[in-house]
């Protein structure tokens, strides 16, 4: 399994945003902005949607990392960090109380 993280990948997109275009596709949905992006995202939510009704595993990963990739991008586009996605994803789950799922003993929220 490998221990590349979205953190590592919000780096990358941070780094290559102002990268040359001809070599960055990153660099090219930041040209193009957020109203470009935000379709993309939307295209290639609907990419997975019909991966997933699928029979195909590999192609539902592709299209899952497609989208992923594209949400970061516009993360970045709107200044949104990555980490607040994820407290508001821990604040959620210390509702829950579920932390210790997660192998977590602290609540996360603190
Ligand atoms: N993870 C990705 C990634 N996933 C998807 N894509 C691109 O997203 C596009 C998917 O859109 P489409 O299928 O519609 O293809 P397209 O026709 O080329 O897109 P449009 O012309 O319609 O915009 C493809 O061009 C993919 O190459 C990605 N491009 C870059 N990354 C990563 O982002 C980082 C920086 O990449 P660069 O900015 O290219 O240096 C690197 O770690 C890359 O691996």
């Amino acid at each position: 399994m490998s221990d590349f993280t979205l953190e590592d990948l919000e780096t990358i997109v941070a780094a290559r945003a102002g990268a040359d275009e001809t070599s960055s596709y990153t660099a090219t949905l930041a040209r193009k902005g957020v109203a470009h992006t935000a379709r993309k995202l939307g295209e290639e939510a609907i990419e997975t949607v019909v991966a997933a009704i699928g029979e195909d595993d590999g192609h539902l990963t592709s299209e899952a990392a497609d989208l992923l990739y594209h949400l970061l991008v516009l993360l970045h586009l709107k200044r949104v960090p990555l980490s607040a996605v994820m407290a508001e994803l821990a604040r959620r789950t210390a509702q829950t109380g579920l932390e210790e799922k997660a192998g977590r003993s602290e609540a996360a929220s603190h």
